[in-house]
């Protein structure tokens, strides 16, 4: 049983755009922008869609760059994450309910107080490498198992 979401990681030279998110699952930590994919919706719909319900900012020019899966012991849902990016975008990146976007040098992305499979993945995104992903949590903190694979295409 799978269920469908969207990761938007935006870029300008030397910078990503990470939001603080404020309430509901991830809490407390910098991430992308995303969220589920609705019925009726193609993946990229969606992820064209929380990024502008999350930060204000649109793109036509969004890439997949990643999917991974994540599985939590004692949960059978697996959550099939999709991983997009772009530097192409118009807006300015705008506070929501959900989220306070902040721009992060390349070299001090908060890793401490993001998702702990971030800083295992980011490299391979910020060096423009396709990959595939497996992760394995105990509750919201702990890697029990992982893979991770450059891939040609996803
Ligand atoms: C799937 C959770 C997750 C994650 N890892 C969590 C331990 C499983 N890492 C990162 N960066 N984003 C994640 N989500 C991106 C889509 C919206 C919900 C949060």
């Amino acid at each position: 049983m799978k269920k469908l979401l969207t990761l938007v990681l935006i870029t300008r030279p030397n910078q990503v755009l990470l939001g603080m998110k404020k309430r509901g699952f991830g809490q407390g930590r910098w991430n992308g922008f995303g969220g589920k994919v609705e019925k009726g919706e193609t993946i990229l719909e969606a992820a064209k869609r929380e990024l502008f319900e999350e930060s204000s900012l649109k793109s036509d020019d969004l890439k997949e760059i990643g999917l991974i899966d994540f599985e939590f012991v004692g949960d059978p849902q697996i959550l099939e994450v999709h991983v997009f990016t772009t530097s192409k975008f118009e807006g300015e990146p705008t506070e929501s309910s959900e989220m306070r976007p902040q721009w992060f040098n390349v070299k001090d992305i908060p890793f401490d107080t993001m998702w702990p499979d971030d800083h295992l993945w980011f490299p391979l995104f910020l060096s423009g490498t396709k990959f595939k992903g497996y992760f394995l949590f105990e509750g919201h903190d702990k890697i029990l198992k992982q893979t991770l694979d450059k891939v040609d295409s996803l």
